[in-house]
């Protein structure tokens, strides 16, 4: 087991490898320490202000995620839609042209895998398996200090961790010190990696990382941090809210509009603890009553909740009428609203709105996490996808846009989130609906301008830099956002063209 002071070390040698596009490396406000929580965490040792970068990671290894839900796609450039998909005849790895073969990534790939005896003729290995195991595979590459560094990081070794190894040996002689490494691989990213976000509006397959550093913060259910990427999958953090010399830095790993149920079970389930954060505790979740289900008395206009929220069998009650209900109870309802969920095509916005605005309320209250889920997934759509473009939208759905966003907003800021990315890409929608209105009612400029400026403002503050901003913010800040002193037909030109 290594010192703090030896991670500390690695930590630095490791940071100091890597320059960002700004060129800046800061180590200077932070370092190591014994978590509360338990194992080790990150701590502000100055106090930080809001939007300061904490630090800029690099991945010591990434690949495909290895979910069940996880789309197939070329290994090497991500494409997930192409008519020329092909296997390697020599790996077996996904590709979809020449040009991703002849990269110097496929060639390592393709080296790494056919090192080993395969079990069954070539073309009969399944290149699902392959993509996930990829992210393993390629911890073979790492140097010795990646290596020691792997090591050094909290693995989680249960049974389930591990499974992409299981599924190359059906295909592969895999020698035994391969096995070890990718195995401890497995085990390391089921603990510590991150989701690494593509480029805004892309459909690509998703990729998981294994940033050392960053899996070193713990999790808050509010977390103080917020990671965006670059097109080189670096990962900066910042800070979305002022931090206090000797605060624990956090980072969440789950969603956070998510009930507290959701969030727990889900952690619980993924990295094996139970959060105790001050979020969970509170059965209101600072009044957004985010899992709140409807009173089952008849007449009574009441939400349930759970009592003792961080006792996942503890019972619900009305916060007006007192009604207790047993969980089981409770269970059962939800797992009936997953399955509503599961039978919506997310696609079909006519159907979403629909079952938004006419349905889903009758069943649970406004303030749940299913509702919010739907609002936010209308709010990514209007004005956005074919067919619904901003000179496409209706007034009421242009209206229903700005509305679900102030609302959203309204959640995001009860909870604490700070300069969160979902504030940031709220502000963007919202500065974008209330755009839209002046641009199509010129006498209402006057009106909205403040706010336009000011959302604009906010939201590129937040999202500027991040890989998976939308591509026409800095355009808009630029035209839309304070300080520009083009008449306003101009800066509504940046609209319509
Ligand atoms: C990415 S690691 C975080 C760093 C880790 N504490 C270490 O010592 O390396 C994730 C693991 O840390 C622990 N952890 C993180 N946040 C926690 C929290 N809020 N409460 C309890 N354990 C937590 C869990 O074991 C989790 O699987």
């Amino acid at each position: 087991m290594l010192s703090l002071e030896q991670l500390s070390q690695m930590v630095k040698v490791h940071l100091g490898l890597y320059s960002y596009t700004d060129g800046v490396q800061h180590f200077s406000k932070w370092n190591i320490g014994e978590s509360s929580l338990g194992g080790r965490g990150l701590f502000a040792t100055e106090d930080v202000a809001a939007g300061e970068v904490l630090f800029v990671d690099h991945p010591i290894t990434r690949g495909p995620r290895a979910g069940n839900t996880v789309v197939r796609g070329c290994t090497v450039c991500c494409r997930i839609e192409s008519d020329s998909f092909f296997k390697c005849c020599k790996c077996s790895l996904l590709l979809c042209s020449e040009k991703c073969q002849d990269t110097t990534t496929h060639y390592e790939d393709c080296n790494t895998i056919c090192r080993w005896d395969t079990k069954v003729p070539i073309e009969e290995i399944d290149d699902v398996v392959l993509s996930k195991a990829l992210a393993p595979i390629r911890a073979l590459l790492m140097n010795e200090d990646q290596k020691l560094l792997m090591a050094a990081l909290q693995a989680h070794r249960l049974p389930q961790h591990g499974a992409e190894v299981r599924g190359l040996k059906e295909y592969f002689d895999i020698p035994e010190e391969d096995e070890d490494l990718m195995t401890l691989a497995c085990c390391a990213l089921d603990t510590n990696a991150f989701q690494i976000a593509t480029s805004y509006g892309k459909k690509e397959m998703s990729l998981r990382g294994l940033y050392p550093v960053s899996g070193l913060m713990n999790h808050n259910c509010v977390p103080n941090t917020r990671y965006s990427y670059n097109q080189d999958s670096q990962m900066a953090v910042k800070a979305v809210k002022p931090i206090r010399a000797g605060s624990e830095i956090f980072t969440s790993y789950t969603g956070t509009l998510w009930g507290t149920p959701a969030r727990r079970t889900h952690l619980y389930k993924t990295k094996h603890f139970f959060c105790k954060c001050d979020r969970c505790a509170d059965p209101t979740e600072r009044g957004t009553l985010l899992a709140a289900l409807k009173c089952f008395s008849p007449e009574c206009p009441g939400s349930l909740l759970p009592i003792e929220p961080l006792n996942s069998s503890s019972s619900w009650r009305c916060l007006e009428c007192r009604l207790r209900v047993p969980i089981k109870t409770i269970s059962i309802l939800q797992s009936a609203l997953g399955s509503l969920m599961g039978s919506l095509d997310f696609e079909n916005v006519d159907q979403l709105e629909n079952f938004l605005v006419n349905r889903v309320t009758k069943y649970i209250p406004k303030t749940n996490q299913i509702v919010v889920d739907l609002q936010c997934r209308l709010i990514w759509e209007l004005g956005e996808s074919d067919g619904l473009r901003w000179h496409e939208l209706t007034e009421s759905r242009l209206a229903l846009k700005e509305s679900l966003c102030r609302g959203t907003l309204r959640t995001a800021a009860a909870l604490g989130v700070g300069d969160a990315h979902l504030r940031g890409l709220l502000l963007y929608h919202l500065h974008a609906a209330l755009a839209e209105r002046a641009r199509r009612s010129p006498e209402l400029y006057e009106e909205l301008k403040a706010e336009i400026e000011s959302t604009i403002e906010q939201a590129f503050h937040i999202l500027q830099g991040d890989i998976s901003a939308p591509p026409d913010l800095e355009l808009r800040h630029r035209y839309l956002g304070p300080g520009c002193d083009k008449p306003h037909e101009e800066r509504f030109f940046i609209l319509d063209a």
